[in-house]
Protein backbone atom coordinates (compact mmCIF):
# COMPACT_ATOMS: atom_id res chain seq x y z
CA UNK A 1 0.00 0.00 0.00
CA UNK A 2 1.40 3.40 -1.06
CA UNK A 3 1.47 5.86 1.89
CA UNK A 4 0.94 9.50 0.93
CA UNK A 5 1.07 12.60 3.17
CA UNK A 6 -1.48 15.34 2.45
CA UNK A 7 -1.74 18.78 4.15
CA UNK A 8 -4.45 18.62 6.81
CA UNK A 9 -5.01 22.40 7.01
CA UNK A 10 -3.61 25.70 5.83
CA UNK A 11 -3.23 27.25 2.41
CA UNK A 12 -2.49 23.99 0.57
CA UNK A 13 -5.01 21.60 2.12
CA UNK A 14 -8.10 22.21 0.01
CA UNK A 15 -6.30 22.41 -3.33
CA UNK A 16 -4.30 19.25 -2.57
CA UNK A 17 -7.46 17.28 -1.73
CA UNK A 18 -9.16 18.63 -4.84
CA UNK A 19 -6.26 17.51 -7.02
CA UNK A 20 -6.31 14.02 -5.52
CA UNK A 21 -10.07 13.78 -6.10
CA UNK A 22 -9.57 14.79 -9.74
CA UNK A 23 -6.90 12.11 -10.00
CA UNK A 24 -9.53 9.57 -8.97
CA UNK A 25 -8.54 9.01 -5.35
CA UNK A 26 -10.82 8.81 -2.37
CA UNK A 27 -10.40 11.71 0.05
CA UNK A 28 -11.57 12.18 3.62
CA UNK A 29 -15.15 13.38 4.11
CA UNK A 30 -14.52 14.89 7.51
CA UNK A 31 -11.81 17.54 7.97
CA UNK A 32 -10.94 15.97 11.34
CA UNK A 33 -10.04 12.57 9.86
CA UNK A 34 -6.37 11.69 10.21
CA UNK A 35 -6.19 8.81 7.72
CA UNK A 36 -8.20 7.70 4.68
CA UNK A 37 -7.78 4.36 3.00
CA UNK A 38 -8.38 4.01 -0.73
CA UNK A 39 -8.21 0.23 -1.15
CA UNK A 40 -9.32 0.26 -4.80
CA UNK A 41 -6.25 2.29 -5.72
CA UNK A 42 -3.89 0.79 -3.14
CA UNK A 43 -3.19 4.13 -1.45
CA UNK A 44 -3.42 5.28 2.17
CA UNK A 45 -3.58 9.06 2.77
CA UNK A 46 -2.25 10.60 6.00
CA UNK A 47 -3.42 14.13 6.82
CA UNK A 48 -0.55 15.98 8.46
CA UNK A 49 0.67 19.51 9.06
CA UNK A 50 2.29 20.68 5.82
CA UNK A 51 5.38 21.72 7.76
CA UNK A 52 5.84 18.15 9.05
CA UNK A 53 5.31 16.33 5.77
CA UNK A 54 8.93 16.55 4.54
CA UNK A 55 10.09 15.01 7.82
CA UNK A 56 7.93 11.89 7.42
CA UNK A 57 8.90 11.51 3.77
CA UNK A 58 12.58 12.20 4.49
CA UNK A 59 12.61 9.51 7.18
CA UNK A 60 10.97 7.07 4.77
CA UNK A 61 7.97 6.52 7.08
CA UNK A 62 5.70 7.72 4.26
CA UNK A 63 6.37 7.15 0.56
CA UNK A 64 5.52 10.61 -0.79
CA UNK A 65 3.78 13.80 0.19
CA UNK A 66 2.33 17.08 -0.96
CA UNK A 67 3.82 20.17 0.64
CA UNK A 68 5.21 23.60 -0.22
CA UNK A 69 8.71 23.95 -1.68
CA UNK A 70 9.46 26.56 1.01
CA UNK A 71 8.45 24.15 3.78
CA UNK A 72 10.53 21.36 2.24
CA UNK A 73 13.62 23.60 2.07
CA UNK A 74 13.05 24.99 5.54
CA UNK A 75 12.82 21.50 7.05
CA UNK A 76 16.26 20.41 5.84
CA UNK A 77 14.71 16.92 5.57
CA UNK A 78 16.19 14.19 3.37
CA UNK A 79 13.40 14.62 0.83
CA UNK A 80 13.37 15.95 -2.73
CA UNK A 81 10.94 17.58 -5.10
CA UNK A 82 9.47 15.24 -7.64
CA UNK A 83 7.02 17.40 -9.54
CA UNK A 84 5.52 20.89 -9.30
CA UNK A 85 1.78 20.67 -8.75
CA UNK A 86 0.75 24.08 -10.10
CA UNK A 87 -1.08 25.48 -7.05
CA UNK A 88 -0.22 27.27 -3.80
CA UNK A 89 2.17 29.66 -5.54
CA UNK A 90 3.86 32.29 -3.39
CA UNK A 91 7.17 34.05 -2.99
CA UNK A 92 9.27 34.18 0.13
CA UNK A 93 10.58 37.66 0.83
CA UNK A 94 12.16 40.06 3.25
CA UNK A 95 10.05 43.04 4.26
CA UNK A 96 10.45 46.01 6.54
CA UNK A 97 8.85 49.34 7.46
CA UNK A 98 8.28 51.50 4.38
CA UNK A 99 11.48 53.26 3.34
CA UNK A 100 13.59 51.72 6.11
CA UNK A 101 15.53 48.95 4.35
CA UNK A 102 16.48 48.56 0.70
CA UNK A 103 18.88 45.62 0.38
CA UNK A 104 19.66 42.38 2.13
CA UNK A 105 22.98 43.79 3.48
CA UNK A 106 20.92 46.29 5.50
CA UNK A 107 19.89 43.35 7.70
CA UNK A 108 23.35 43.15 9.32
CA UNK A 109 22.91 43.22 13.10
CA UNK A 110 19.09 43.48 12.96
CA UNK A 111 16.34 41.23 14.36
CA UNK A 112 14.43 39.29 11.66
CA UNK A 113 11.15 37.58 12.55
CA UNK A 114 10.13 34.52 10.53
CA UNK A 115 8.44 31.12 10.69
CA UNK A 116 11.07 29.83 8.27
CA UNK A 117 14.24 29.84 10.35
CA UNK A 118 16.05 27.32 8.15
CA UNK A 119 15.63 29.22 4.89
CA UNK A 120 16.49 32.59 6.42
CA UNK A 121 19.49 31.25 8.35
CA UNK A 122 20.96 29.64 5.21
CA UNK A 123 20.28 32.68 3.04
CA UNK A 124 22.03 35.04 5.44
CA UNK A 125 24.93 32.65 6.07
CA UNK A 126 25.56 32.32 2.31
CA UNK A 127 25.90 36.11 2.15
CA UNK A 128 27.97 36.48 5.30
CA UNK A 129 25.29 38.52 7.06
CA UNK A 130 24.93 38.18 10.81
CA UNK A 131 21.46 38.89 12.17
CA UNK A 132 19.27 37.72 15.01
CA UNK A 133 16.55 35.39 13.67
CA UNK A 134 13.41 35.49 15.84
CA UNK A 135 11.27 32.38 15.28
CA UNK A 136 7.52 33.05 15.32
CA UNK A 137 4.65 30.73 14.47
CA UNK A 138 2.55 33.10 12.36
CA UNK A 139 1.17 36.64 11.98
CA UNK A 140 4.81 37.58 11.50
CA UNK A 141 3.81 40.92 9.94
CA UNK A 142 2.78 42.21 13.38
CA UNK A 143 6.16 41.57 14.96
CA UNK A 144 7.78 44.85 13.88
CA UNK A 145 4.96 47.05 15.15
CA UNK A 146 4.97 45.05 18.38
CA UNK A 147 8.69 45.66 18.84
CA UNK A 148 10.21 42.18 18.66
CA UNK A 149 11.81 42.53 15.21
CA UNK A 150 13.19 45.12 12.76
CA UNK A 151 12.43 43.14 9.62
CA UNK A 152 10.54 40.00 8.63
CA UNK A 153 10.90 37.17 6.14
CA UNK A 154 7.58 35.63 5.16
CA UNK A 155 5.33 34.14 2.52
CA UNK A 156 3.88 36.79 0.19
CA UNK A 157 1.00 35.89 -2.05
CA UNK A 158 -1.12 38.96 -2.86
CA UNK A 159 0.88 41.33 -0.63
CA UNK A 160 -2.25 42.49 1.17
CA UNK A 161 -1.06 41.38 4.62
CA UNK A 162 2.14 43.39 4.17
CA UNK A 163 0.18 46.49 3.09
CA UNK A 164 -2.09 46.18 6.11
CA UNK A 165 0.96 46.21 8.37
CA UNK A 166 2.57 49.18 6.52
CA UNK A 167 5.47 47.02 5.38
CA UNK A 168 7.18 46.70 2.00
CA UNK A 169 9.36 44.02 0.47
CA UNK A 170 13.02 44.70 -0.23
CA UNK A 171 15.86 42.79 -1.86
CA UNK A 172 15.49 39.97 -4.35
CA UNK A 173 12.86 37.29 -3.65
CA UNK A 174 14.44 34.63 -1.44
CA UNK A 175 12.58 31.92 -3.35
CA UNK A 176 9.50 31.15 -5.42
CA UNK A 177 7.37 28.44 -3.96
CA UNK A 178 4.40 26.30 -4.91
CA UNK A 179 2.96 22.94 -3.92
CA UNK A 180 5.24 20.06 -4.87
CA UNK A 181 5.13 16.29 -4.70
CA UNK A 182 8.08 15.08 -2.65
CA UNK A 183 9.74 11.71 -2.15
CA UNK A 184 12.71 10.53 -0.12
CA UNK A 185 16.01 11.80 -1.45
CA UNK A 186 18.04 9.01 -3.10
CA UNK A 187 15.34 6.52 -2.02
CA UNK A 188 14.19 3.50 -4.03
CA UNK A 189 11.01 4.32 -5.95
CA UNK A 190 8.14 2.92 -3.88
CA UNK A 191 5.82 0.32 -5.44
CA UNK A 192 2.88 2.01 -7.12
CA UNK A 193 4.49 5.46 -7.08
CA UNK A 194 4.83 5.66 -10.89
CA UNK A 195 1.05 5.28 -11.31
CA UNK A 196 0.35 7.83 -8.57
CA UNK A 197 2.69 10.38 -10.15
CA UNK A 198 1.26 9.76 -13.62
CA UNK A 199 -2.23 10.44 -12.29
CA UNK A 200 -1.15 13.78 -10.81
CA UNK A 201 0.77 14.68 -13.98
CA UNK A 202 -2.42 13.97 -15.90
CA UNK A 203 -4.46 16.32 -13.72
CA UNK A 204 -1.90 19.05 -14.40
CA UNK A 205 -2.13 18.44 -18.16
CA UNK A 206 -5.93 18.38 -18.04
CA UNK A 207 -5.90 21.71 -16.21
CA UNK A 208 -3.26 23.32 -18.41
CA UNK A 209 -4.72 22.33 -21.78
CA UNK A 210 -8.10 22.50 -23.49
CA UNK A 211 -9.29 20.55 -26.51
CA UNK A 212 -9.79 22.66 -29.63
CA UNK A 213 -11.85 21.58 -32.66
CA UNK A 214 -12.28 23.54 -35.86
CA UNK A 215 -13.06 23.21 -39.55
CA UNK A 216 -10.70 24.69 -42.12
CA UNK A 217 -10.13 24.66 -45.87
CA UNK A 218 -7.57 22.07 -46.93
CA UNK A 219 -5.31 24.72 -48.48
CA UNK A 220 -5.00 26.47 -45.08
CA UNK A 221 -4.56 23.38 -42.92
CA UNK A 222 -0.74 23.53 -42.77
CA UNK A 223 -0.83 27.12 -41.49
CA UNK A 224 -3.60 26.27 -39.06
CA UNK A 225 -1.81 23.30 -37.48
CA UNK A 226 1.25 25.48 -36.95
CA UNK A 227 -0.97 27.41 -34.53
CA UNK A 228 -2.30 24.22 -32.94
CA UNK A 229 0.54 21.67 -33.07
CA UNK A 230 -0.85 19.75 -30.08
CA UNK A 231 1.34 17.61 -27.85
CA UNK A 232 1.98 14.77 -30.31
CA UNK A 233 0.28 15.81 -33.55
CA UNK A 234 -3.18 17.19 -34.38
CA UNK A 235 -5.87 14.87 -35.73
CA UNK A 236 -7.04 15.92 -39.19
CA UNK A 237 -10.24 14.22 -40.42
CA UNK A 238 -12.10 14.57 -43.71
CA UNK A 239 -15.35 16.52 -43.78
CA UNK A 240 -18.34 15.68 -45.95
CA UNK A 241 -18.02 19.16 -47.41
CA UNK A 242 -15.53 19.07 -50.31
CA UNK A 243 -12.22 20.93 -49.73
CA UNK A 244 -12.59 21.17 -45.93
CA UNK A 245 -11.15 19.19 -43.02
CA UNK A 246 -11.81 19.01 -39.27
CA UNK A 247 -8.85 19.49 -36.94
CA UNK A 248 -8.67 18.43 -33.29
CA UNK A 249 -5.76 19.41 -31.08
CA UNK A 250 -4.83 20.18 -27.46
CA UNK A 251 -3.86 23.82 -26.89
CA UNK A 252 -2.67 25.64 -23.75
CA UNK A 253 -5.71 26.99 -21.92
CA UNK A 254 -4.23 30.46 -21.43
CA UNK A 255 -3.52 30.84 -25.16
CA UNK A 256 -6.87 29.51 -26.40
CA UNK A 257 -8.61 32.83 -27.10
CA UNK A 258 -5.67 34.24 -29.04
CA UNK A 259 -5.33 31.04 -31.09
CA UNK A 260 -9.07 31.15 -31.89
CA UNK A 261 -8.71 34.73 -33.18
CA UNK A 262 -5.82 33.71 -35.41
CA UNK A 263 -7.57 30.57 -36.68
CA UNK A 264 -10.67 32.61 -37.49
CA UNK A 265 -8.50 35.03 -39.47
CA UNK A 266 -7.15 32.04 -41.46
CA UNK A 267 -10.73 31.11 -42.34
CA UNK A 268 -11.37 28.43 -39.72
CA UNK A 269 -14.98 28.11 -38.65
CA UNK A 270 -16.91 26.10 -36.06
CA UNK A 271 -14.05 26.62 -33.58
CA UNK A 272 -14.97 24.89 -30.34
CA UNK A 273 -13.08 24.65 -27.07
CA UNK A 274 -13.85 22.00 -24.47
CA UNK A 275 -12.36 21.13 -21.10
CA UNK A 276 -10.31 17.97 -20.71
CA UNK A 277 -11.69 16.04 -17.76
CA UNK A 278 -8.91 13.50 -17.53
CA UNK A 279 -6.09 12.24 -19.72
CA UNK A 280 -2.95 10.15 -20.02
CA UNK A 281 -0.36 11.62 -22.32
N1 LIG B 1 -1.39 33.04 1.07
C1 LIG B 1 -0.65 32.09 1.61
N2 LIG B 1 -0.40 32.12 2.93
C2 LIG B 1 0.36 31.18 3.50
N3 LIG B 1 0.92 30.17 2.85
C3 LIG B 1 0.70 30.11 1.54
C4 LIG B 1 -0.10 31.05 0.86
N4 LIG B 1 -0.14 30.71 -0.43
C5 LIG B 1 0.61 29.60 -0.53
N5 LIG B 1 1.11 29.23 0.65
C6 LIG B 1 1.95 28.08 0.94
O1 LIG B 1 1.34 27.25 1.92
C7 LIG B 1 2.34 26.67 2.75
C8 LIG B 1 2.10 27.09 4.18
O2 LIG B 1 1.12 26.30 4.64
P1 LIG B 1 0.74 26.31 6.19
O3 LIG B 1 -0.41 25.43 6.32
O4 LIG B 1 1.94 26.11 7.03
O5 LIG B 1 0.44 27.81 6.38
P2 LIG B 1 -0.87 28.56 6.55
O6 LIG B 1 -1.76 28.50 5.38
O7 LIG B 1 -0.38 29.86 6.96
O8 LIG B 1 -1.56 27.75 7.71
P3 LIG B 1 -1.65 28.09 9.23
O9 LIG B 1 -1.05 29.44 9.39
O10 LIG B 1 -3.12 28.03 9.47
O11 LIG B 1 -0.91 27.00 9.90
C9 LIG B 1 3.66 27.18 2.24
O12 LIG B 1 4.19 26.26 1.34
C10 LIG B 1 3.28 28.46 1.54
O13 LIG B 1 4.18 28.83 0.52
O1 LIG C 1 0.37 38.14 0.57
P1 LIG C 1 -0.91 37.68 1.19
O2 LIG C 1 -1.94 37.29 0.17
O3 LIG C 1 -1.43 38.64 2.19
O4 LIG C 1 -0.62 36.27 1.92
C1 LIG C 1 0.49 36.08 2.77
C2 LIG C 1 0.10 35.98 4.19
O5 LIG C 1 -0.74 34.84 4.38
C3 LIG C 1 -0.15 33.95 5.33
O6 LIG C 1 -0.62 34.18 6.59
P2 LIG C 1 -1.84 33.38 7.25
O7 LIG C 1 -3.13 34.03 6.89
O8 LIG C 1 -1.72 31.97 6.91
O9 LIG C 1 -1.60 33.64 8.77
P3 LIG C 1 -0.33 33.23 9.64
O10 LIG C 1 0.71 34.26 9.39
O11 LIG C 1 -0.83 33.22 11.03
O12 LIG C 1 0.11 31.87 9.18
C4 LIG C 1 1.34 34.29 5.25
O13 LIG C 1 2.02 33.92 6.41
C5 LIG C 1 1.32 35.79 5.05
O14 LIG C 1 1.14 36.42 6.26
MG1 LIG D 1 -0.07 30.89 7.89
Amino acid sequence: MLKIAVPNKGALAEAAAQMLLEAGYRQRRNSKDLVTLDPDNGVEFFYLRPRDIAIYVGEGTLDAGITGRDLLLDSGAHAAENVELGFGASTFRFAGPIGALSKVEDLQGLRIATSYEGIVGNYLAERGITADVVRLDGAVESSIRLGVADAIADVVETGSTLRQADLEVFGEPILSSQAVLITQQDGVEPDGFAVFKRRLDSVIVARTYVMMDYDIRVDQVERAVELTPGIESPTVSPLHREGWVAVRSMVPRDAAQKIMDELFRLGARGILVTDILACRI
